[in-house]
């Protein structure tokens, strides 16, 4: 209650010295009325007007945050206010005869506080319309942040597929060619199981950053899974592609990404598959990668072996 009489203390004064105002002036230019002149039902509907008006003005007071419209809205309150008020105090005061001032007084408030609120309600609407627009832009950048990957800065399945279908329909549009890469981390469950799920977390963010180094500005890179990334390549035909894979299975082999505990070099190795996009659903497409990649380990699983 304190705070909200500061904050409206100008506004609430100002009615409050304006009410007094008119009260004095009238009691000073005028005569009280005998109790059986006042006119009781014209007191009910113009006092019960004003205190309408003044719960009205308390209501918005405490409702908005101080500024512009809530200033506009709430002058406009105050005059209308007044100007029932004025209305009231007739019902108990004799005015001389011929006299114009008080109606004026009565009145002019009025179409001012009308137009005031008038103006105070456009701003409204235009208020409005801004917190609409701001409010749908966040929702927007909410919904897409579910399509991006909670660990890397990458998208996420989902976003890929999403992508994928209007970067094949771009390519049969303009007849250019469309790639994936897929880069995959050999044996990374040894990481986890090795160093801990928080020293694989830095490995993958790692991995992402060098990958998005490496890939052109047209690129798109997304995380699939786990320790699976897929880039995808617009206007590049396998050969490019594959050239391109080349350079990502180098750049992941010669990472020094140095353990956080002990400071000691991982080396890490991906395996690399490509496809170019045929006359195909993203669905087809992405299996025909998986299933390139997979002959990309099995032909790794022999040197395994012998490693091992
Ligand atoms: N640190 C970490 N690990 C993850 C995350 N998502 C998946 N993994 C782990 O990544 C590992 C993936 O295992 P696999 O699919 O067998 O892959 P891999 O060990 O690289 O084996 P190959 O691909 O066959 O070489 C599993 O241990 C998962 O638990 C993650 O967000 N953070």
């Amino acid at each position: 209650m304190k705070s909200f009489l500061r904050l409206h203390l100008f506004t609430l004064l100002g009615l409050v010295l304006a009410a007094n105002l008119g009260l004095h002036i009238y009691l000073a230019a005028g005569q009280i009325k005998p109790w059986a002149a006042i006119k009781w039902l014209d007191v009910l509907g113009e006092g019960g007007s004003m205190l309408i008006w003044l719960a009205w003005l308390i209501m918005l007071l405490r409702a908005r945050p101080a500024g512009r419209v809530t200033r506009l809205l709430a002058s406009g309150l105050c005059c209308i206010a007044f100007s029932w008020w004025m209305d009231v105090l007739d019902e108990f005061i004799w005015l001389p005869e011929g006299a114009l001032w008080d109606n004026w007084l009565e009145n002019a408030p009025m179409p001012i506080g009308l137009l005031l609120m008038t103006f105070g309600i456009y701003h409204l609407h235009q208020e409005q319309q801004a917190i609409s627009a701001q409010m749908s832009k966040r929702e927007r950048l909410f919904r897409e942040h579910r399509l991006f990957d909670r660990l890397t800065p990458l998208g996420s399945a989902q976003y890929l597929r999403q992508q994928l279908q209007m970067a094949l329909e771009q390519s049969e549009r303009d007849n250019l060619p469309l790639s994936l890469v897929v880069i995959d981390l050999d044996d990374f469950d040894a990481i986890n199981q090795r160093y801990g799920q928080a020293e694989g977390d830095q490995v993958l963010q790692a991995v992402a950053q060098l990958l998005l180094l490496n890939l052109r500005p047209q690129d798109l890179l997304c995380r699939l899974a786990g320790d699976r990334f897929i880039a995808l390549l617009p206007g590049t035909g396998e050969r490019q592609a594959r050239q391109l894979a080349d350079e990502l299975q180098q750049a992941v082999a010669s990472l020094a990404h140095k353990s956080q505990r002990h400071g000691e070099r991982l080396h890490l190795q991906a395996s690399v598959a490509v496809a170019m996009a045929l006359e195909e659903t993203p669905e087809q497409l992405l299996k025909r990668l998986n299933l390139a990649l997979a002959r990309a380990k099995q032909r790794l699983e022999p040197v395994r072996d012998l490693a091992s």
